[in-house]
């Protein structure tokens, strides 16, 4: 009985040098880069549960609408996307929405993030495809507080496959940009009303998760 008390207390108290960091990241700069937030095997499941759903031909062109918009839409952003939800996922599924429910814990928390919902779409590019700079927020709404990206791309990816996330900053002396590779069971954390990016072309099909911590 006192060695059950002692455990759920450590549990309960217990910091997180990886969650500690990313806040430290977001005060600082207002990004996080975290690598191996998620095992190659977590990698390896996720990035068959996509290729699975997109074989099945689930996937939507991101944000279409009548002819004339498809084009415009095109222009702007390449990729092909499927919402996840949450409640019916498969097990795969799961360990991902986990993983992230305990950062959000630990956010509000530690922090009072006041995040409340969270949403969450499978992203994939195909080669010659990639998706101009933007805020987050201009896509619908600025309840969208925390933008996740998390890369299912295997193991032997190169930087001469295109497809960096770059993000843009603006600094006293003009503005600067971080190129990002989106390397697997990576996840980049940023401040979706503040920092614009962009997802530069890329050569080879390029594999993600991208979600939103959103406030209401
Ligand atoms: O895949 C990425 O690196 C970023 C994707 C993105 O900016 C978005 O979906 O809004
Ligand atoms: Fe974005």
């Amino acid at each position: 009985m006192y060695q059950a008390m002692e455990l759920f207390e450590q549990i309960e108290f217990e910091e997180n040098t990886l969650y500690e960091k990313i806040i430290t990241d977001l005060m600082e700069k207002k990004f996080s880069i975290v690598d191996d937030f998620f095992s190659a095997e977590e990698v390896g499941i996720l990035r068959n549960s996509l290729l699975q759903k997109y074989e099945e031909d689930n996937f939507k062109k991101a944000a279409i609408g009548n002819k004339i918009n498809e084009v415009i839409a095109k222009s702007i952003r390449g990729d092909f996307i499927l919402w996840m939800n949450e409640a019916e996922g498969n097990e795969d599924e799961k360990v991902f929405f986990q993983k992230i429910t305990s950062l959000i814990n630990y956010l509000n928390r530690t922090c009072f993030m006041g995040i409340l919902t969270k949403e969450f779409h499978y992203a994939l590019y195909p080669e010659g495809t990639f998706y101009k700079r933007h805020l987050d927020t201009f896509q619908n709404d600025g309840r969208r507080k925390l933008s996740v990206v998390c890369y299912l791309n295997d193991e032997n990816w190169v930087p001469e496959n295109g497809g960096e996330l770059a993000i843009y900053f603006l600094r006293e002396n003009g503005e600067e940009m971080l190129n990002i590779y989106p390397l697997p069971g990576r996840i980049v954390i940023f401040e979706s009303q503040e920092l614009e990016h962009e997802v530069k072309p890329v050569k080879v099909p390029r594999l993600s998760i991208t979600g939103w911590l959103k406030t209401r």
